[in-house]
């Protein structure tokens, strides 16, 4: 296992790119801490896939370095860089039999008999095909074949990093959600560097300590569901991240409060010397309807969505969206929208504006 340091890294398709335009990986820094899972998650055309080709070894990147430890790996070819990989469809052999598939991996390194057949055991209860071992993978289905695929990219123990693109697309849904905790689980217990490619946000969640979230080549945010969801650091990432994502509304900020149009939204914390396109960001789950405070809004549509309402609403052009209670009411008088101040991002050309200070009499 292997802490990975992505080093001035960016990527051109280009033989002689230009400008940042043609870069379909901006200039990255970056630490991935050793034994933690990581996904990397955008739209896309995002750059995803050229990240992890560049961290597998599949493509060498234009610019930058990468390490694994302290080991520069920029030059070695994937099968030296000693990883492990699942990719979307199927990598299996035909004619060996779900043991013989799961056991390749060790077999092919010299391991011991008696751990090859305890490892086998191990990862063959994972995917939940213990009663297939026997059955020669031709004629297996897609889901079965990708289950082994997956199994034999965990079934080492000593590998720098395990790399996964897109490993659930084929999938059924109610076994993708099965494979995703036992993922985890496994995570856990032994503790591999795993990098996790998807642009499924619940699979991202689900499975990662940390989410990389991409847009446009960049890396907008790295961190955990929770920090993702209370403090976008881009309001991409408030977008893409949360259903519905966060609303996001121009704005001018002074000392402790927003005023959006004709409006006063009151902030927890004071902002000053704001440039740029100047915008706050609340998520859904801390707007709340009212009949007299807040900005004027038109309820449009309310979906139940079963554990809550959805309120789909309009303040002078922009939509705004509300969750609210299960069991709440959409009384006709409530016209207008409150926000959490604590809860309230203030973002400058998109990215996120710390306060300068806490509390607005400060
Ligand atoms: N071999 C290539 N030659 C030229 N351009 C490429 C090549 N591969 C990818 N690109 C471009 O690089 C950008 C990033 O693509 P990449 O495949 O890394 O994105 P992604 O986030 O993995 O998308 P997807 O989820 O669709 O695979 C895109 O604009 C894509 O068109």
């Amino acid at each position: 296992m292997a802490q990975i340091t992505l080093a001035n890294l960016a990527h051109s398709y280009l033989p002689n790119p230009s400008g940042e335009a043609d870069f379909a990986l901006k200039e990255m820094n970056h630490v991935w801490t050793d034994g933690e899972a990581y996904a990397l998650l955008g739209s896309s055309g995002c750059g995803k896939t050229t990240l992890l080709n560049i961290i597998s070894g599949l493509l060498r990147p234009s610019q930058g370095r990468v390490f694994f430890g302290d080991t520069d790996v920029t030059d070695m070819t994937t099968a030296d860089r000693n990883i492990a990989q699942v990719f979307q469809f199927p990598v299996v052999y035909d004619t060996m039999t779900v043991r013989e598939n799961l056991a390749f991996p060790l077999k092919n390194r010299g391991a011991p008999k008696d751990y090859v057949q305890q490892r086998v055991a191990e990862i063959c209860r994972m995917i939940d095909m213990e009663d297939q071992l026997d059955r020669k993978a031709r004629g297996l289905t897609a889901d079965a074949k990708q289950k082994i695929s997956l199994g034999r990219g965990m079934v080492r123990e000593d590998v720098n990093a395990i790399l996964f693109d897109e490993p659930l697309t084929v999938i059924d849904p109610h076994m993708k959600w099965e494979l995703r905790t036992q993922l985890k689980e496994l995570h856990q217990r032994f503790g591999h560097t795993m990098i996790y490619v998807t642009h499924d946000q619940t699979e991202a969640l689900t499975f990662a300590d940390k989410v990389v979230v991409m847009s446009e080549g960049r890396v907008v945010q790295i961190g955990t569901p929770e920090e993702l969801f209370e403090t976008p650091e881009h309001t991409f990432v408030g977008y893409f991240i949360g259903s519905p994502g966060m609303n996001v509304l121009d704005a001018t900020v002074e000392g402790g409060s927003a005023r959006v149009g004709a409006h006063e939204v009151p902030l927890a914390g004071r902002y000053d010397g704001l440039t740029g396109h100047v915008q706050i960001g609340i998520r859904p789950e801390f707007a709340h309807l009212s009949e007299s405070e807040g900005l004027p809004v038109t309820i449009k549509r309310v979906e139940d969505v079963g554990r809550h309402k959805i309120v789909r609403a309009d303040h002078e052009g922009t939509e705004i969206n509300i969750i609210a209670a299960e069991g709440a009411e959409i009384g006709a008088d409530q016209r207008r929208v409150v926000f959490d101040p604590d809860r309230v991002n203030v973002y400058a050309d998109a990215w996120r504006v710390p306060p300068t200070s806490m509390g607005r009499a400060a």
